[in-house]
This record gives C-alpha cells, sequence and structure tokens, in this order.
C-alpha cells in the first residue's frame, strides 16, 4: 500500500495543522436561523447542529447529499483471554455479512442514503495480546491508520466511522483508561454479553494491559498502538482525513468514541469536527463521551457497534440542515417576526 505519510509524527503533524472551521461561515449561519419562520430556539439543538454543519463546510447554506459510512474491521490477540461473549472468527464472518448487505449497518446506510464502505484490516493478522506485549508495531499501526486516511471520499459532505472486531471493548477500556485514568472498572462494560464472572476476568485484563503499557504511553497515539486495534486505528485515521477535507464526522460507540480520544488526546479539538451520534448501552460510554465533552444526540440503548447509532443520527443531521437551509425567512414568507 503507498502511504500518505510514513511515520508517526509526520501524522502528528497532520493532525496539528488542520483546518479551523470557517467563522464567517458560521456568522452567516447564525444570520440565517435568527430570520427563519419559528420561534427563537425552537428547534433546539437542531439548531446548533446546522450551524456547527454549516461552518465546517464552509457554506452558510449547506446540503448533506453524500454521506459516507466506513466500517472498519479487525482482529485481536487478547480474545484469547476470554473477554467476549463471541468467539474471534465471527469478525471475518461479519465482514461478509457486511459485503453482502445483511447487516444491520447495510440497512441503515441505504435508509439514509449513505453509501457504505468496508475495509478489513489483516484479519488474518490479529493484534498481540496487549497483556503481554504492545498490540501493534509502529509499522502496523501506521498501516492502518494509512488505510483509514485513504478510505474517506473526498466528494463526501458526511463521515460516519464505525467498527467490526470481536474483542475491542477490551482495547477500548483499556485505552479510556490510559488517555483518562480512574479504575479499571470505570471503563469496562459487558461489550457483546459477557456474565459477571467475564465482566471480572475483563476488567482484570484491562488493568493489567494498561499497567504494563503505562510508561510507554504518552499520548493518544501510544495508546493506540500498545492497547488499540487495526479498526481502531482506522478509525482515527478517517476521522483525521475527513477533518483535514472539511468534512464533518458522526461519531458511533463505545469503540468508535475510544479511537477518536487518542486523536484529542494528540491534538487537543482534534474532534471539533466530530459530534457523537448517540450514547450506547456500553456502561462507560457516557463517562467516555464526558470525558470528550460531547453530549449524543440519540440514546437508544444500542450495543451493536458497526456505525449503527451514528448512522441513525445521519437522519437527524439532515433534518437539521434541510430546516435550516431550506425553511423560508419571517421576510419570505411574510410572518410577523413578534
Ligand atoms: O458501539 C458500542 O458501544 C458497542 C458496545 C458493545 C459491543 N459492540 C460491538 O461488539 C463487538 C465487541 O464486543 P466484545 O464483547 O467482543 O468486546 C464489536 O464488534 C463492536 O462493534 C459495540
Ligand atoms: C453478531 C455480531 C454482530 C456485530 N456487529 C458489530 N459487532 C458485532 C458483534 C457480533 C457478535
Amino acid at each position: 500500500m503507498t502511504r500518505s505519510f510514513d511515520t508517526l509524527d509526520v501524522f502528528r503533524a497532520l493532525l496539528a495543522q488542520a483546518p479551523a472551521a470557517d467563522q464567517s461561515a458560521r456568522k452567516e449561519a447564525e444570520a440565517r436561523n435568527g430570520q427563519l419562520t419559528k420561534p427563537p430556539g425552537a428547534l433546539g439543538r437542531l439548531e446548533d447542529l446546522a450551524i456547527w454543519y454549516a461552518s465546517w463546510r464552509g457554506d452558510a447554506r449547506p446540503a448533506i447529499a453524500a454521506p459516507q459510512v466506513v466500517i472498519f474491521a479487525g482482529n485481536h490477540g487478547v480474545t484469547a483471554q476470554g473477554v467476549s461473549a463471541f468467539p474471534a472468527e465471527v469478525t471475518v464472518q461479519m465482514v461478509m455479512n457486511f459485503q453482502h448487505g445483511g447487516a444491520a449497518i447495510n440497512q441503515l446506510s441505504k435508509a439514509f442514503g449513505a453509501k457504505m464502505d468496508v475495509v478489513a484490516l489483516d484479519l488474518d493478522r490479529p493484534t498481540a495480546d496487549f497483556t503481554t506485549a504492545p498490540a501493534l508495531s509502529e509499522a502496523e499501526l501506521l498501516d492502518a491508520l494509512n488505510a483509514g486516511w485513504n478510505s474517506v471520499d473526498p466528494a463526501s459532505d458526511l463521515l460516519v466511522t464505525g467498527e467490526m472486531g470481536i474483542g475491542n471493548t477490551t482495547s477500548a477500556a483499556a485505552i479510556a483508561l490510559a488517555l483518562f485514568g480512574g479504575d479499571a472498572g470505570d471503563w469496562t462494560g459487558r461489550g457483546t454479553g459477557v456474565d459477571d464472572a467475564g465482566l471480572a476476568n475483563k476488567t482484570r485484563v484491562v488493568r493489567e494491559g494498561e499497567a504494563l503499557h503505562a510508561q510507554a504511553i504518552t499520548d493518544g497515539l501510544d495508546a493506540l498502538r500498545c492497547l488499540g486495534g487495526r479498526e481502531l486505528a482506522g478509525m482515527a485515521g478517517a476521522i483525521a482525513r475527513a477533518r483535514s477535507l472539511g468534512i464533518p464526522v458522526i461519531l458511533d460507540g463505545f469503540i468508535c468514541c475510544a479511537a477518536a480520544a487518542c486523536l484529542e488526546k494528540t491534538v487537543p479539538g482534534a474532534l471539533d469536527h466530530c459530534v457523537a451520534g448517540h450514547v450506547s448501552a456500553e456502561a462507560a460510554h457516557p463517562r467516555l463521551l464526558a470525558a470528550l465533552d460531547k453530549t449524543p444526540l440519540l440514546s437508544l440503548g444500542l450495543r451493536l457497534g458497526e456505525g449503527s447509532g451514528a448512522a441513525l443520527a445521519i437522519g437527524v443531521l439532515k433534518g437539521a440542515v434541510a430546516c435550516h437551509s431550506g425553511m423560508a425567512t419571517f421576510a419570505e414568507a411574510g410572518v410577523s417576526d413578534g
């Protein structure tokens, strides 16, 4: 694969140089919002969402015409520790299901008019078990970040990143512990549905893994390398590329947010072009969203991953932008503005 960046320092520099939102588009969108035929604030959070979207698109009256959903898949060596309710083979089996159109995310992408791409990352080469070694080498991390970076369609106008990877809630919990502190128990949840004994074992694995690598972790990219997985790195690379292209992002569940947190902890503000699509039923997702200072759009008790909650939130964002760009102003409609 041709890489777009060959070292982690170049990736860090790309993150640091990423463009900011367009303040003049924001101001123009705020002014337009104030003239639309509704009582001030009556569209609630939809108003902020539309203005946020306009500012990142550099267009005070934008449209959402080409959303892209990218699902990354990876396998995790830590599954040898018995941390998931499902066997690791499910990852490759679900990739085939995505490719044949049979998964929830296929239906949700279709329902919300998004094109969907699947990026399977070296499924025959699981990461190392992070309780004994760093999950990824630097070269492996770079390859996965590059795969994510190159997966984003520059012609799209909205990105959803999702994932599939048996064992990856363990990885995400260890990353969150490394980045935000606290106890392993604060960040460890049931994932696909482990029982109480499974949860205790998983919490031990998260604690041991984080302790083993704590000294080596100085920023989010170290956490991604030591405790992460290829699909998490793929999501991080895609989120970073979207920023460089001025494409807003809807974040999905616990694993997606852990991957995104690695960017934020590397360059503060790196997630300003992202909105949290939903809060999942994974126990620590609310805590992780709070740490990222993100308020989720939806709360539907989902714990599927694969971009499902974020895809549903495409509908909310499309609604917000349609109202903002399509509604009449008081002057246009001849409605008294009070
Ligand atoms: O998105 C979430 O918050 C979420 C919560 C629980 C489970 N998942 C999905 O379930 C898989 C990981 O669960 P586990 O138990 O194998 O760590 C992975 O494929 C995720 O997409 C996803
Ligand atoms: C069946 C199945 C589907 C999934 N989709 C995302 N994560 C998943 C985990 C399992 C186990």
